[in-house]
């Protein structure tokens, strides 16, 4: 074969091909050439096979397979053109509207993501199927492992069948209501630490203004109060002290917080890389990935510090959670460290979801907020008095029905949880429908918590009142599922309850809450939160709150 290879002008070889030769070259010419062609030649074919298969694979998904679906005979809301509405995945309010104008039998079906089917689970008594009767004919899905893998490794949350019973029992010790009673007066330093860090900020904020009146800006209380839920879990379950209230520029704290907050842009992002698919958007040169890669490798390894101190100090007779599960010797250490990452991240941000839904509601709400603060200041010392932090024990709230029914409807109105998954994997029965292996469920303590058929025409609205009444707030226990239901129920649901008695209370016993700007802004708060599908980050970093000090407590 002629020598058609070409030292091409101004290019300098290295020093290593500097020195091939003519043959060499020409072999080498020639072979690169060839593979030039045939990649030419090959390139429009593969692209060819490629719009093939994901042609077909779109007129499977989307136009096949759903008029094959055995459960074709389950009420289907008008979505609209599929091609138009591929890349959504709906929302838990345009559940709720179908939830509301669908007739239907407890069941319903419809289209997500890539025109997958989905059943809906639209009352009470489905909900009972699913997650307690047939519970184990269901797991959590790929693309949520993968999204809540991420950030909270595969612990309890996403072990499944014979792994998870095992993990469970060992953890269930440490969820006992003793062992959470004692951590009322951690709970109470801390709460005690978030007022300080409010009033801090506040003050900051009339020096700034430079005037005693209340800023107009408002203060962003989401921060330092999950840092409050950082310290609460680090001092609780792992004898950690994070101190990130106090000081907000310590590294764990910080760079922890800011994994989980996010911004509208924010979202935006994560609703795209859901679509590509979390796997292939987790290796995209984005700021975003590599802050939450830099972010989870740290949680990574103070996770492992974590264990290997408790590992050192297995003797001294620690009472916190990881050494209550360590004594069980269920766990070897790496899988101690996956599940201390998997708490922090269970622990933290769920709760200071809440915390911050409940204050906006009250902030709207400024009747309530008295009747509450009311209720505290007669109920409790002020966490500020000399000995009041530390001498708090969980008797002090027997008395405070205003404040548990405020925490029991703001988990309800405001599930931090608004769609929950899972996957059909043996055949089950939920209601009288058979569901197939394969078939994905959806169920959302978000709109459960808001349907009319379960708490009554007023199921829309902001009352706490409906907990204190002599009959139940609602006509089925299954409707309430902001903690879940059955043996995948939350483990932390005491803790969680606890915890927020304790903020809630310090945050509401000191300050008068306000909003911005009322006039734009509603119970549903749309404006400071998102309702995304995939994701737990509902409150947006960037909201803000007028906190005034109320004197006398
Ligand atoms: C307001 C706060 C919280 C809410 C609303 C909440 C909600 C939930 C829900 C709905 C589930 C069930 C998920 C499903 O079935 O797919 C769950 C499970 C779980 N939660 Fe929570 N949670 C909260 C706080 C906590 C806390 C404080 C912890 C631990 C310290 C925790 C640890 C867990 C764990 C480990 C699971 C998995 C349980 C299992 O599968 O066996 N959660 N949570």
């Amino acid at each position: 074969m002629q020598s058609r290879f070409i030292r091409p002008k101004n290019r300098i070889l290295p020093s290593h091909m500097a020195m091939t030769t003519v043959t060499d070259a020409q072999e080498i010419g020639d072979a690169s050439m060839l593979s030039t062609l045939r990649i030419e030649q090959a390139t429009p074919t593969v692209l060819l096979f490629v719009a093939i298969a994901i042609i077909s694979r779109l007129f499977y998904t989307s136009i096949v397979k759903p008029r094959r679906s055995n459960l074709r005979h389950i009420p289907c809301p008008d979505q609209g053109f599929f091609l138009f509405r591929l890349f959504h995945e709906p929302t838990a309010r345009e559940l709720e509207q179908w939830l509301d104008e669908l007739p239907h039998k407890g069941l319903i079906r419809y289209y997500g993501l890539w025109n997958q089917e989905r059943i809906f689970i639209a009352s009470a008594e489905a909900a009972k199927d699913l997650l307690i009767t047939e519970a184990y004919k269901f797991e959590k899905p790929e693309l949520q492992r993968l999204l809540a893998g991420n950030v909270a490794a595969e612990g309890l949350l996403l072990q499944e069948g014979a792994t998870h019973k095992a993990a469970r029992k060992a953890f269930q010790p440490a969820f006992h209501a003793d062992h959470i009673r004692r951590a009322y007066p951690t709970m109470w330093e801390t709460a005690y630490d978030l007022v300080n860090a409010i009033t801090l900020q506040s003050h900051a904020q009339h020096h700034k203004a430079g005037s005693e009146t209340r800023s107009s800006e408002g203060v962003g209380i989401l921060k330092p109060i999950s840092a409050a839920t950082i310290d609460i879990i680090g001092r609780w379950a792992f004898s950690k002290d994070f101190n990130a209230v106090q000081d907000p520029s310590a590294k764990f704290g910080r760079t922890y917080i800011q994994i989980l907050k996010t911004t509208k842009h924010g979202q935006r992002m994560l609703h795209r890389a859901a679509i590509i698919g979390p796997k292939i958007a987790l290796q995209l040169p984005l700021r975003a990935v590599k802050t939450i890669k830099r972010g989870v490798s740290l949680v990574v390894n103070t996770a492992d510090e974590i264990v290997q101190e408790h590992e050192k100090c297995q003797d001294t007779k620690s009472n916190d959670m990881l050494s209550m599960v360590m004594k069980t010797g269920h766990f070897s250490h790496s899988d101690l460290v996956v599940q201390t990452v998997h708490f922090l991240a269970a622990g933290t941000e769920t709760i200071a979801g809440s915390v911050a839904w409940a204050i906006h509601l009250l902030s709207r709400h400024p009747e309530m907020q008295t009747r509450l603060r009311d209720e505290i200041r007669q109920q409790l010392p002020s966490p500020c008095s000399v000995n009041g932090h530390s001498d708090i024990r969980e008797s002090d709230f027997a008395g405070m029905k205003y404040l548990d029914a405020v925490i029991k409807e703001a988990l309800r109105f405001h599930s931090i949880n608004t769609l929950l998954w899972r996957e059909c994997v043996s055949p089950a029965r939920i209601l009288d429908t058979d569901i197939p292996v394969g078939t994905k469920v959806v169920f959302s303590p978000w709109t459960m918590g808001r349907d009319p058929k379960h708490w009554g025409p007023d199921a829309r609205t902001f009352n706490p009142d409906r907990w204190l009444g002599e009959t139940s707030a609602c006509d089925n226990v299954h409707a309430f599922l902001t903690f879940g239901a059955g043996p995948r129920r939350c483990i932390g649901e005491q803790l969680a309850r606890a915890e927020m008695r304790c903020l809630l209370a310090g945050l509401v016993g000191r300050f008068e809450f306000s909003p911005l700007a009322p006039e734009d802004e509603s119970d549903d708060g749309l404006e400071i939160g998102d309702q995304a599908a995939l994701t737990l980050f509902k409150i947006f970093e960037h909201w803000k709150i007028h906190a005034r000090e109320v004197e006398g407590w």
